[in-house]
């Protein structure tokens, strides 16, 4: 079986539009980028220091050494690109790039950092906008022309939308091309399995503390079924879990100082994952309202990011907004939902 290149699955659907041929060539050159950060994570400790810690953002993140190589090898790559303006998770500021260029672009260069150095998957998220003056990037995610992400696991995977689906592509080693392996991606609606950071439970808010105590109550609670979690610390890798096979991942709002918003950022994050997901028949929520809907104020802002299995995302949602959700309890368990509410 032959297998569409990604050029040639991007060309199809550019056709002779201007700002389609600047969004394909724009995904091309970040795919092409990634193989080299690709080739860095497999290498690993061969490579150098890549999980060294460089420096602390402002929010008190660290900054490794992959995160800041990623990062310089991703913003050289669209120098050369139809980019004016480029957000990136280890830049303070958006840099700007070819002023008369159509479009704009925020990236995550390495998701999953805190993983560099224990051989677990990682990877790099962008997010592809119209560029229309300085605040280009503070869009709504609705405004997303593409957004993708890849995974650098047993497989360097590229899941990738432009509006019409979400589709993946699996790097082929010998002639470096990504190959069209799943066109269309449909995540299933329902699923038994969620990912949360557990350790958490004491800062999180009642609605996230209900939903998760329902789930682990098993077929004896008001879910009346089992439920698996994982948790990898590794967005990228959980988003291509819940889109092979359903599930749920929330990183929502705590306590925690600094966390008031999540952990999770909106432009580089949240709103490609969103719109991946929504090509894909699932959902993304900050727990009151759809990602893709939310006007960011700032480049490094947070949001409660809630994504997955549709009917699963708008379950969570009712733990957040409904008075109390009897529908999803037993009279048993009704009391307690209006405690919540
Ligand atoms: O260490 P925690 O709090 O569980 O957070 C893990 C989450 O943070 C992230 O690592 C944030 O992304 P970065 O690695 O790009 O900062 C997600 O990939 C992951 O889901
Ligand atoms: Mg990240
Ligand atoms: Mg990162």
């Amino acid at each position: 079986m032959t297998h569409q290149t990604l050029e040639d699955h991007l060309s199809g659907w550019a056709g002779s539009g201007s700002l389609r041929q600047a969004v394909a060539q724009t995904v091309v050159s970040l795919a092409t980028t990634c193989i080299a950060i690709s080739e860095l994570v497999a290498a690993g400790a061969l490579a150098g220091e890549l999980a060294a810690v460089r420096r602390y953002h402002k929010d008190g993140d660290s900054q490794k050494e992959l995160d800041a190589i990623a990062h310089v090898l991703i913003t050289e790559a669209l120098r050369d690109a139809p980019v004016a303006y480029l957000g990136s998770e280890e830049a303070d500021e958006a840099i700007a790039l070819d002023a008369e260029a159509p479009l704009a672009v925020a990236v995550d260069p390495l998701d999953g950092s805190s993983n560099i150095d224990t051989n677990l998957s990682i990877g790099t998220i962008f997010s592809i906008l119209p560029f229309n003056g300085p605040n280009a990037l503070l869009q709504p995610g609705s405004r997303q022309l593409a957004a993708g992400f890849l995974v650098y696991g047993p497989q360097v995977a590229l899941v990738l939308t432009v509006g019409a689906g979400t589709h993946a592509f699996i790097l082929d080693r010998a002639s470096r091309r990504f190959l069209l392996i799943q066109e269309q991606i449909v995540v299933p609606a329902e699923t038994a399995e969620y990912a949360i950071n557990g350790s958490n439970v004491r800062h999180w808010d009642a609605a996230v503390r209900s939903y998760v105590e329902d789930c682990q109550a098993g077929t004896s609670g008001p879910r009346a079924k089992d439920f698996n979690t994982r948790w990898t610390a590794s967005m990228v890798a959980e988003a291509y879990r819940i889109l092979v096979r359903g599930g749920v991942y929330l990183y929502p709002a705590d306590m925690r100082k600094g966390y008031g918003q999540g952990r999770l950022r909106l432009i580089y994050e949240a709103n490609p994952i969103a719109f991946l997901m929504e090509q894909a028949a699932g959902a993304a929520t900050d727990g009151s309202q759809p990602i893709l809907d939310i006007v960011p104020t700032s480049l490094h802002q947070h949001v409660p990011l809630v994504f997955g299995s549709r009917a699963e995302v708008e379950r969570v949602t009712r733990y957040h907004t409904g008075p109390c959700n009897i529908a999803d309890r037993s009279p048993l368990f009704g009391r307690r939902g209006l405690l919540r509410a």
